[in-house]
């Protein structure tokens, strides 16, 4: 359902010139499985799922969402996923309900088939005490309520989450995890990045350790932990830190010695 391979995107920074944000990523994401990206700040796992969302065209390689190219044929992409952006913004002056429906009118929902998803997606994220709460009055935890629902309103068969629990706190964190399982459960094909080791073990079947703008390593967390001999997540995420960053190092290291040799 998702198929990403060699993957890359550079971008043309005014400080920093050239920065190659995401190098070589390759995955797949089946229906019915959580795929993780996990990764600290800087890695380029948004840049990776802004490519899956055709926000960002890649530089290199390619990527199929639900059978279509997300270069080639990117409004089929769009149509058959929902996207939650790490910024997804929540409108002050419109209600949760307005707001829901007016992403599912978006989409091209029926009336009488929105108004059936949205009392279904209500009951089920617990929304109903506060369908007419403008934004401006709402905690985070409703509005990232809201923001679920807006993404899965035209109940898309893939679903991109970028970093859903940042900011929350643990009682609205466990909600939105339980929630992405039972999504999981629907079968649908669910990509979401994150840098808590927790949420890796708690939800993915497959994780991909980014970095750099490199997979470090991709596999089920059981594999990998095997394949690298580490006790768990968080031991096998600092080893291939510190094993990305020393082969940075001599690979400075060796540009620099060469640009001092003579021609
Ligand atoms: N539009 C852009 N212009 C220049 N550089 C960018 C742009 N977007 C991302 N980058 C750079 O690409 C790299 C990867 O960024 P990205 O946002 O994908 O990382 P991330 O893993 O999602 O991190 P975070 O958790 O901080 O969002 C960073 O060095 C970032 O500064």
């Amino acid at each position: 359902m998702i198929h990403v391979e060699g993957l890359g995107k550079s971008f043309l920074d005014y400080q920093r010139g050239w920065v190659s944000a995401v190098r070589d990523v390759s995955f797949d994401c089946r229906p019915g499985e959580v795929f993780g990206l996990l990764g600290p700040n800087g890695a380029g796992k948004t840049t990776t799922l802004r490519i899956l969302s055709t926000v960002l065209k890649p530089t290199s390689g390619r990527a199929v969402v639900a059978g279509y190219d997300v270069v080639q044929d990117p409004e089929n992409v769009r149509r058959h996923i929902g996207y939650m952006s790490a910024s997804t913004g929540i409108y002050d002056r419109m209600t949760a309900w307005e707001l829901v429906e007016y992403f599912g009118r978006l989409y091209g929902l029926p009336k009488d088939r929105l108004r059936e998803r949205m009392e279904t997606i209500f009951g089920w994220l617990k929304m109903d005490d506060f369908r007419n709460v403008l934004g401006s009055k709402m905690s985070t935890g409703m509005k990232q309520k809201v923001s679920i629902a807006r993404t899965i309103v035209h109940d898309p068969p893939v679903l991109i989450f970028d970093e859903p629990t940042s900011g929350l706190d643990v009682l609205v964190q466990r909600v939105v995890l339980q929630k992405i399982l039972e999504l999981r459960d629907l079968g649908k094909t669910i990509v979401f990045s994150t840098h808590s080791m927790h949420e890796v073990e708690r939800l993915c079947s497959r994780v991909a350790i980014i970095y750099r703008g490199e997979v470090q390593a991709e596999g089920t967390p059981d594999d990998l932990l095997k394949r690298f001999d580490q006790p768990d997540l968080e031991e096998l995420f600092f080893a291939l830190v510190e094993s990305a960053d020393a082969r940075s190092l001599s690979a400075g290291a060796t540009a620099e010695t060469a640009s001092r040799l003579p021609n």
